[in-house]
């Protein structure tokens, strides 16, 4: 039996980064971008105001001015020169006028509110120096500035960037096609209504396509294989002909006379392992499969998972080493989780014989029992690798080495993070609320778009810039319907 760390290490040897696509912004989100991207013109392109004021000449002091313009965002006093003794009204954004070197912001200003004359006039109470509340050009990004590296991940914020520096289209690395297959005759669809004896519904398929789904990877749905060789060697066969990077099979591959996944990876390509020291997971079978293309000479490379089929087995198998093995192939630098310390609230008794991923939910304490702020960790319960519940809202695993003997609460141990720890704030059971079932005859794969459908919104984005409006600069808020993820959007463009 190989440690997990050895194991680990074969995964992310054996698994090559994919080759970079060119995508489009709404597409890249999440992704690890392949190429440096750099400014093709400073940010502000102009001397910007930063307040809604007076452009003023520092040196004139307080008084009263006439106003030779308005410069607003998007709309400049073009050609008008603030010469000593005028002002010029400037709202937030908009560009300062050739000869004024500073903005007195309006609240340090006063303005007759029934002036008619032609040459409105306005006072300024304070003495501003110069420089004051004017972004210079490039201030915020300098022409040719390195913005973003290959190799960073894209979220919001870098889609924010890319706008503003107008690119896109985008170099990323592509993230991977993922089939998932469920083998065993006792699995039938998780539609099916009444199960015959012997019967269970099939949990592992509907899990695992969804946790591929949050790596942003493509999913095939390969559905469910009877325990005969034949049969899931030619799904595998039509889901390498698909395209698929990483195939994932659950159940079949421990020490029953049905065990056939392992046999047709070793028939099929190169396994490398087929026993992990862990607890869940211990038979996760792991395999290459090389494939020749048409031409003979390009060799396209499949990564076989054989996960347990003991539902939590399968998912903790995920977790630990198809996820890393994800990033791996999606350009990630570190593709491994984060691991945080964490004290346990109660005792635990870990496994005697191999460690274990003992599922819990971690939460940040202003004290963890040791008079100091850090994370506790509460057990899901019993730990058995067929009770999915003890996965439930599971955010950690604790890694707990395989000593058998009792670990006090209050212990720190070391803790795989594996999901959001946002959703520790959650006071709401989501197993206590009512939901109704996904609709019969559905596949696994429909389901789960149907399940993302439940939750889609509908979020309408609109920009309201004159600047933006005229073509004058950039729409920073990105493309607008990028982040919106998991929702749906509707571009309602700039109003001025
Ligand atoms: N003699 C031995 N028996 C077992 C050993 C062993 O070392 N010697 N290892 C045990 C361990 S540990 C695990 S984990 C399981 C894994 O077995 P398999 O991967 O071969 O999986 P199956 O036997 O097909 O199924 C195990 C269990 O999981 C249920 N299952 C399977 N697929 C699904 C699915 N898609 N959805 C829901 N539930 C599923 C299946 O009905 C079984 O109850 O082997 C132990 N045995
Ligand atoms: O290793 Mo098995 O996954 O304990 O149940």
């Amino acid at each position: 039996m190989i440690s997990v760390d050895s194991a680990l290490e074969i995964v992310l040897r054996v698994a090559q980064r994919l080759e970079p696509v060119t995508v489009s912004l709404h597409e890249a989100v999440g992704k690890i971008l392949a190429e440096d991207i750099k400014a093709v013109d400073a940010l502000p392109p102009y001397p910007a105001s930063v307040k809604d004021g007076f452009a003023v000449i520092a040196a004139d002091g307080p008084g009263e001015y006439p106003i030779i313009t308005e410069s607003r965002a998007g709309n400049d006093g073009v050609g008008v020169i603030v010469t000593p003794g005028t002002v010029a009204y400037v709202t937030t954004g908009g560009p300062v006028p050739e000869g004024a070197d500073a903005v007195v912001p309006v609240e340090d200003t006063e303005q007759r509110k029934d002036d008619s004359s032609e040459q409105k006039r306005v006072r300024i109470l304070v003495q501003a120096s110069p420089g004051i509340d004017i972004r210079p050009v490039g201030f915020d990004i300098e022409k040719g500035a390195l913005v973003l590296k290959s190799g960073e991940l894209i979220g919001s914020s870098e889609i924010g960037l890319l706008a503003t520096v107008g690119v896109t289209m985008l170099k990323v690395y592509r993230t991977p096609t993922i089939g998932v297959l469920s083998t065993g005759d006792e699995l039938v669809e998780p539609t099916n209504k009444n199960l015959g004896r012997g019967q269970i519904r099939d949990s592992n398929r509907a899990m695992l396509l969804a946790a591929a789904v949050q790596q942003k990877c493509k999913i095939i749905d390969l559905g469910i294989a009877r325990d005969d060789e034949r049969v899931i060697e030619k799904i595998m066969d039509d889901a390498f002909l698909a395209g698929v990077d990483i195939i994932l099979t659950s159940g079949g591959v421990s020490m029953g006379d049905h065990d056939f996944v392992k046999p047709l990876l070793e028939k099929k390509g190169n396994v490398y392992f087929s026993k992990v020291c862990m607890k869940p997971g211990k038979p996760l079978t792991f395999a290459e499969i090389s494939l020749k293309a048409d031409d003979l000479v390009k060799v396209r490379k499949v990564l076989a998972f054989g996960l347990p089929g003991n539902p939590v087995s399968c998912l903790v198998c995920f977790h630990i080493f198809v996820l890393p093995a994800i990033r791996h192939l999606s350009g990630w630098a570190n593709p491994h989780l984060l691991r945080v310390h964490a004290r346990t609230e109660g005792p635990i008794k870990p496994d005697p014989m191999r460690p274990e991923f003992h599922r819990a939910i971690v939460k940040w304490r202003p004290n963890d029992g040791s008079g100091t702020p850090g994370f506790v960790a509460e057990s899901t319960g019993k730990q058995m690798s067929s009770r999915l519940l003890s996965m439930k809202s599971a955010n950690a695993l604790l890694e707990l080495p395989a000593t058998g003997s009792m670990i006090p609460a209050g212990t720190s141990v070391s803790t795989v993070i594996i999901s959001d720890l946002i959703g520790t704030c959650m006071n709401k059971d989501p197993l206590l609320e009512d939901k109704a079932f996904p609709i019969q005859g559905s596949t696994p794969a429909e389901i789960l778009a149907g399940e993302l459908q439940a939750d889609v919104f509908k979020v309408a984005i609109l920009t309201v810039s004159d600047t933006v409006a005229s073509g004058a600069g950039p729409d920073r808020s990105g493309q607008r319907a990028v982040y919106v993820v998991n929702s749906s959007s509707e571009k309602l463009g700039e109003q001025r």
